[in-house]
């Protein structure tokens, strides 16, 4: 099995190739945000395509918060669904996902076949554009998924690419601070960063 994945940044990219040393696996920084993860992973499979690359799979690998409860510093959490928290519609009266709005799905489903392997918490993890900084949108997150154990910035983006090419998809994610918290005295990147190199070598 071949796989592409994709990071937002080195540090993560270098955290995920330690872990994967002497695999067939292709590995990328693509950019932070769903914007930057949908655009770089695109391309790098239509270039893929061109050469007569073939993958197998589309991971995207990174650091992530955790809600509080569900997920603490230094968890693996693999995706069962990859979210965007942000893709719908927001009125006076609270948010509606585009899912329910009936034109298109802000949810990706997980492949947990590509992820078998890896060690750690199943569950979905929210992607978006903004970093949550406030009690209060880290409670109304909770409540609006309580399936949800972690928030990044770019699984949806690049499962949004994986999916035009009808690729399978999953999330790898290590947690480096709770959701909300934006006093970085907390946060423990170290902790995240070699749990991540850990995953990266269960992939198969
Ligand atoms: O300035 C802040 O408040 C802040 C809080 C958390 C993370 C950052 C980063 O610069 C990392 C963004 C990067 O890492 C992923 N990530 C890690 N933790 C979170 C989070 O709590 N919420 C959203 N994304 C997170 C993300 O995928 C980015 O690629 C700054």
């Amino acid at each position: 099995m071949k796989l592409l994945i994709v990071t937002a940044v080195d540090a993560e990219r270098d955290a995920v190739l330690r872990g994967l040393s002497g695999t067939v696996h292709d590995v990328y920084t693509v950019g932070v945000g769903p914007a930057a993860a949908a655009a770089g992973t695109a391309r790098l499979l239509a270039l893929a395509e061109a050469a007569g690359t073939r993958y197998d799979g589309v991971v995207n690998a990174g650091i992530a918060g955790g809600l509080a409860g569900r997920a603490d510093i230094g968890d693996v959490v693999v995706g069962t669904a990859s979210i965007s928290a942000e893709l719908g519609v927001r009125t006076d009266d609270g948010f509606t996902p585009l899912g329910k709005l009936g034109f298109g799905s802000a949810v990706a489903e997980c492949s947990l076949r590509l992820a078998a392997g890896v060690t750690g918490a199943r569950g979905e993890i929210l992607t978006l554009a903004t970093i949550t900084g406030s009690a209060q949108r880290v409670d109304e997150l909770a409540e609006s998924y309580p399936h949800a154990l972690a928030e990044a910035m770019e699984g949806f983006g690049a499962a949004t690419a994986a999916a035009r090419v009808r690729l399978p998809f999953t999330e790898i994610r290590a947690i480096s601070n709770a959701v909300g918290d934006r006093d970085a005295s907390g946060w423990n990147w170290q902790a995240a960063f070699d749990a991540l190199t850990k995953a990266a070598g269960e992939l198969r």
